[in-house]
């Protein structure tokens, strides 16, 4: 049979079959929330375009803060507004706390041993409890604050180095590699200079972010039209060899480090030494797995954060001023900034709080998806819902920020008690309830001294004949979502100090 017929019949079939389990909903008088009408085969699929967020926010104009659309054959519930999101991350989060199956996180995941992407159940809360606090609790992230000191004045002496001939700099490719040394150092306790191992990094958090139609309709699974499982397989093989490689060398070095444990894979490899009779059994599977979710975790959500807000501070000369003002007069011109600064620091602080409100790294969050059904408010939310919280669409409601919404507008934060957490729904930059993000602390430490850094140690010029309104803020979309072109800007030192 020629392969279109046969696609063109298991696509009226998977049609029926559709149609079929949605009657199951309306004969019980179950109401979906309201959604477009979708075509036959591809739901929604379709309306998502380069930019979801944006779509998806244009759509819940016109029906509403809870939306059902239908992805391939996956009934996806599209979340725009704070109450919304109350319900679904903190009301019953326990329900909307799994996530789905991807193709593409399935390749990279060793078998689903990974963190993000790990279903809801007694796995994930293991490895999330190791995680939170092996590996990203407050007092790690202080083990660490040498070696980020260290990295920051080498970052500064380059770009001092370089400001010499008044050239223009790629701020975006300094802001990127600084942050991967830092990862790398934290994570392997060395540097890195395998640019095969960071492009598949970041090509990992591109292709789990991609909305795959093999994801939604799993007879094309085979087929890998969009090619996304074949770059992946490609990525996993990379970051396999180079994972081991670096594990063996872990292993050989572990007798010479008597219990002194340097960074995440010898505090996991001690782990895995000595948890074989608590609940988690850990071996080198999980460890890649979860190092694989570390490093894209913490590279492009905290360089994404970072590259966002000196944009927005190079389109507000304003903003940028009070900003260094206020580094001036909390460290002083004569010294750089130590990371016990940081918390003087409450205008930078509102000022990345603003970034994130229109900028925030994972517009869409991560996908929840439902274990059981549920009735909300109404409406019938089945069980293995897709759950899609645009919290980029929360954070541009004109109805929750006023007329203003669209403006960036720091000061709306002052006086507010309003902060990071997720406790306040109109504002979840980091997510909320059980999956929320577990790096919080150690991602805004890296923004806040990056940026504190960088704005106190140069002043910053867009390049010649570029004024601030010509300074382009596109986005590319992915599951962090960063600038689509580079951020180019011509520094000049201003620190008294000189090295
Ligand atoms: C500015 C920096 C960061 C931002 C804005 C951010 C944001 C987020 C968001 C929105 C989620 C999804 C929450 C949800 O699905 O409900 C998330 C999940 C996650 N983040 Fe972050 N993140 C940042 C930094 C980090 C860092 C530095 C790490 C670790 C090294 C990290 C590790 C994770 C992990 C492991 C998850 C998945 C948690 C789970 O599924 O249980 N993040 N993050």
């Amino acid at each position: 049979m020629e392969s279109w017929v046969l696609f063109a019949f298991l696509a009226g079939l998977y049609s029926l079959f559709y149609l079929f389990s949605t009657s199951r909903y309306k004969n019980n008088g179950l109401q979906l929330p309201p959604g477009p009408f979708g075509l036959p085969l591809l739901g929604h699929l379709h309306l998502l375009g380069e930019l979801p967020h944006h779509n998806l926010q244009r759509l819940a104009k016109k029906y509403g803060p809870i939306m059902t659309i239908r992805l391939g054959v996956i009934p996806t519930m599209v979340i725009s507004s704070p109450e919304w999101a109350e319900l679904f991350l903190k009301t019953h989060d326990i329900i909307f706390a799994s996530r789905p199956k991807l193709q593409v996180s399935d390749l990279i995941s060793y078998g689903q041993k990974n963190l993000i992407f790990a279903q809801y159940g007694s796995y994930w809360r293991n490895i999330r409890k190791l995680c939170t606090l092996e590996l990203l609790s407050n007092s790690k992230i202080e083990l660490f604050k040498s070696m980020r000191s260290e990295e920051l004045f080498n970052f500064v002496q380059q770009i001092k180095n370089a400001s010499k001939s008044r050239s223009v700099i790629d701020i975006s490719a300094k802001v990127e590699s600084l942050l991967e040394d830092m990862t790398f150092r934290m994570i392997f306790g060395c540097k890195d200079d395998r640019i095969d191992f960071k492009t598949c990094i970041k090509e990992v958090v591109i292709l789990t972010g991609a909305f795959n139609v093999s994801d939604y309709l799993p007879i094309l699974k085979p087929f890998d039209l969009q090619g996304l499982g074949r770059r992946m397989k490609a990525c996993s093989k990379v970051l396999d060899e180079f994972l081991e490689t670096i594990i063996d060398e872990h292993v050989r070095d572990a007798k010479d480090l008597h219990g002194q444990h340097r960074d995440f894979i010898d505090v996991m490899l001690s782990l895995m030494e000595s948890n074989n009779t608590r609940e988690l059994h850990l071996d080198r599977d999980n460890i890649k797995a979860i190092m694989i979710d570390m490093l894209g975790a913490a590279m492009e959500t905290s360089s994404t954060t970072s590259e966002w807000v000196i944009a927005e501070l190079l389109k507000h000369p304003k903003v940028m001023k009070l900003v260094q003002e206020e580094l001036e007069n909390i460290v002083g011109l004569d010294r750089m900034v130590e990371e016990a600064d940081l918390i003087k620091l409450s205008y930078l602080k509102v000022v990345i709080m603003e970034t994130l409100r229109i900028h925030p790294v994972a517009p869409l969050l991560i996908p929840h998806e439902s274990t059981e059904d549920i009735t909300i408010n109404g409406y019938f939310i089945p069980k293995k819902s897709r759950v899609i919280i645009n919290s980029w669409a929360i954070g541009r409601d004109p109805t929750v920020w006023s007329s203003n919404a669209e403006e960036f507008y720091p000061e709306r934060f002052i006086g507010t008690d309003m902060d990071v957490q997720g406790r306040d729904f109109q504002y979840i930059p980091f997510g909320s309830g059980r999956r929320k993000c577990p790096g919080l602390q150690l991602g805004m430490t890296a923004v806040q001294l990056v940026v504190a850094q960088l704005v106190h140690c140069f002043n910053l010029e867009l390049p010649e004949g570029m004024s601030p309104d010509d300074l382009d803020m596109n986005e590319k979309f992915g599951l962090t979502v960063p600038r689509a072109n580079h951020l180019m800007a011509v520094p000049t030192y201003r620190l008294r100090m000189n090295f």
